[in-house]
């Protein structure tokens, strides 16, 4: 794709290729997504997003993982583009509604700059039927369940925020060995669209550390919903209370399921990077 302008961005260190699909014209977004995420031969990313008009909200945000897959949702993209809209005037609201094939989410920016800006989205609400998320369990909701892997008993929480999730309560996650460790849950036969798997260890009940396997991207620094399903996961299982502090690799981010209205909220910054040329 030569010419093709893109901007770098991050959430919490989750970082994307982000390129504005008003203007460029995108052909083969699942190849491009591969190429340009190698961090060798491409740009290096986590994956790409694509920024498009919606007849229902006021952009539309289409996101591949860097293996090419399509996910249905991506909460530290939703930040970025948020931010990447205002900041290239391409709406002057800091109230923006974003259509993602998990829905529409709501976004507040806060205060910030070119550089960096606080962002609040408004996830929507957690689904927890196993039908939906899915996997191939039939407790309802998912909590606890016992997986076995090589001989080893996980207990994982499943939970969906449009893209499925395991989240796992147990300790010394700094040891683990994702690449090896991941892949397992990854693929794990009773997850029919696969899983991302977040690693969770309880500070207090208002606190975690987390670690994350993605779906389609293997480790990467945070992830948006991950954080939102391990907050429900741990508020379900009565470890914590409605609002947690969530410290990942590459920063924190600030989480509130709310009993009003079951509505997941995450508060988290969005940072660009730099802006380039596809040459
Ligand atoms: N790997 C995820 C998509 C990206 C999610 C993550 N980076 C986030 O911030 O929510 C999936 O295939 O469901």
């Amino acid at each position: 794709m030569k010419n093709l302008k893109f901007t770098k961005m991050h959430g919490a260190g989750n970082d994307y290729i982000y390129v504005n699909g008003l203007t460029e014209n995108i052909e083969n977004a699942s190849q491009l997504a591969i190429s340009l995420s190698n961090r060798n031969f491409g740009i290096g990313s986590d994956g790409l997003v694509l920024i498009l008009p919606s007849d229902s909200c006021d952009f539309r945000m289409q996101m591949f993982n860097s293996d090419g897959s399509e996910a249905e949702m991506c909460g530290n993209a939703t930040r970025c583009v948020g931010k990447y809209v205002y900041d290239n005037k391409l709406t002057d609201k800091k109230e923006i509604t974003l259509e993602t094939k998990a829905g529409t989410k709501y976004i507040t920016l806060l205060e910030g700059d070119i550089k960096t800006r606080k962002v609040t989205v408004d996830m929507g609400e957690p689904i927890l039927d196993p039908i939906l998320i899915p996997v191939n369990i039939t407790q309802n909701p998912v909590l606890n369940y016992p997986l076995n892997i090589d001989g080893k008993e996980w207990k994982i929480s499943c939970v969906s925020m449009g893209n499925p999730h395991a989240v796992v309560f147990t300790e010394g996650i700094k040891d683990f060995n994702l690449p090896v460790l991941g892949p397992k849950f990854e693929t794990n036969p009773i997850f029919p669209r696969k899983t991302n798997t977040e690693f969770i260890e309880i500070v207090d009940r208002n606190t975690l550390n987390m670690r994350v396997w993605e779906r389609g991207a293997g480790e990467t620094l945070a992830c948006g919903t991950g954080a939102c399903a391990a907050a429900v996961a741990a508020i379900l299982n009565n470890h914590c209370d409605r609002k947690i502090k969530i410290h990942l690799l590459g920063g924190d981010l600030d989480i509130e399921w709310r009993e009003s209205n079951n509505h997941v909220y995450m508060t988290g910054e969005a940072v660009t990077v730099f802006e380039g040329t596809i040459l």
